[in-house]
């Protein structure tokens, strides 16, 4: 039994925090909707990049600001803010938030499926201890936060097709353990202290950019390769399906989930979905374009094993309904786009060619 003075204290604390969170959501709450400066880590990432591109667009090259434990290019310094930021460091990651005037943090930092599996006590810090410092930042200075989960978030015990928003999450890998957390714990501090916490869950995203280490990346690979050498081993077997996205579809999602009134959000975390394909398949799409291409399979356990255990299709119907995601990209036009835009990858720089080979 606890003493009665105890329990008056806990009861006077209790009715403080919820006296200041009132006023805080009577002043408007939240973070600040206009004019915002963004931070971006994992931001020399295979999305951070195009997705500095897309909101720099939108707000402002020197209101986003790019950060990452990587050494930029020049071209990366030149095009706006930079800095060497780990989510490892919470000083450091509070510096720069303050310096700048942080309004909302899009945290992209992880290490990935594949990797994480490789590597887990280095997934469990960067994914687990790097959230926790992250949303204990956002919390204590009001900023908007989003952070992406994925179809990893899922594991074998839950339905494949369609995988509903709210389901079973049961996931066998690091990389989704960390990934639910991220979850929970946004959506727990949203509903204790308002934070405007967002998430998606993506799907494997394609783009012309290398990948960091999951177990969708193939599909990004068997491009390259078509191109540069006309033949790919396939480390999944060849009708492995999952849900995929191409980028451009993927980061106007995250583009205009940012945006959305608060009061339109009936959850903090949804799914999207956009198309769902197989290894097979999509080597019978790039054909159309290479006749030639040839594909073989060599399967990897790990990365088999995985993909095994993720949706074949997400159910995203509340997405749609609650804020209005619309993919704009289906299979073929994925496939058409990625091979002109693999063709100005290697066009730009002949050299990545040789290095592809
Ligand atoms: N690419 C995909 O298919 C999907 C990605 N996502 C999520 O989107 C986010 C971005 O993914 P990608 O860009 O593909 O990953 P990526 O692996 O290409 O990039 C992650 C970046 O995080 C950085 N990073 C690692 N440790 C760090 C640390 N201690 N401090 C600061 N930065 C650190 C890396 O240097 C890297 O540039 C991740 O959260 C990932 O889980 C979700 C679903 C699909
Ligand atoms: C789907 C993802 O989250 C990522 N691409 C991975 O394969 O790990």
């Amino acid at each position: 039994m606890f003493p009665r003075t105890f329990l008056k204290t806990i009861s006077a604390q209790q009715q403080t925090i919820r006296h200041l969170c009132n006023n805080h959501w009577q002043n408007g709450g939240g973070a600040k909707s206009e004019n915002p400066t963004i931070l971006i880590t994992g931001g020399l990432g295979q999305l951070g990049v195009e997705c500095g591109k897309l909101l720099r667009s939108q707000y402002g090259a020197k209101k986003i600001i790019l950060s990452d434990i990587r050494e930029p290019s020049n071209a990366i310094l030149q095009a706006g803010p930079y800095h060497f930021v780990d989510i490892l460091d919470p000083k450091g990651l509070e510096k720069v938030v303050v310096d700048n005037k942080v309004d909302w943090i899009v945290h992209l930092s992880a290490t990935l499926s594949a990797k994480g599996e490789l590597d887990i006590p280095l997934a469990t810090k960067v994914n687990i201890q790097g959230m926790h410092n992250i949303i204990e930042l956002a919390n204590h200075y009001k900023l908007r936060l989003f952070v992406p989960s994925t179809i990893g978030a899922f594991g074998p015990d839950s339905p494949r097709n369609p995988t509903p928003n709210i389901t079973v999450q049961r996931p066998r890998t690091i990389y989704g353990v960390s990934k639910v957390y991220a979850e929970l714990l946004g959506e727990y501090y949203h509903h204790k202290f308002n934070l405007d916490f967002r998430c998606l869950r993506l799907p494997g995203v394609v783009s012309c950019d290398l990948p960091g280490g999951g177990t969708t990346d193939y599909a990004i690979d068997m491009f390259h390769s078509a191109m540069t050498k006309g033949t790919y081993e396939c480390y999944l077997t060849p009708k492995t399906t999952v849900p995929m996205i191409y980028i451009t579809d993927c980061l106007r999602a995250i583009n205009e989930f940012l945006v959305v009134p608060t009061d339109t959000i009936q959850r903090r975390v949804y799914n999207i979905h956009a198309m769902s394909f197989h290894p097979e398949g999509l080597a019978k799409e790039i054909q159309n374009y290479y006749p030639a291409f040839e594909i073989t399979y060599k399967t990897d356990p790990i990365r088999q094993e995985i993909a095994d255990s993720w949706p074949e299709v997400l159910d995203d119907t509340e997405a749609r309904k609650d804020w209005g995601w619309n993919p704009k990209y289906d299979f073929k036009k994925m496939v058409q786009t990625m091979v002109d835009q693999v063709k100005v990858f290697y066009d730009e720089e002949p050299q990545r060619a040789k290095v592809a080979q």
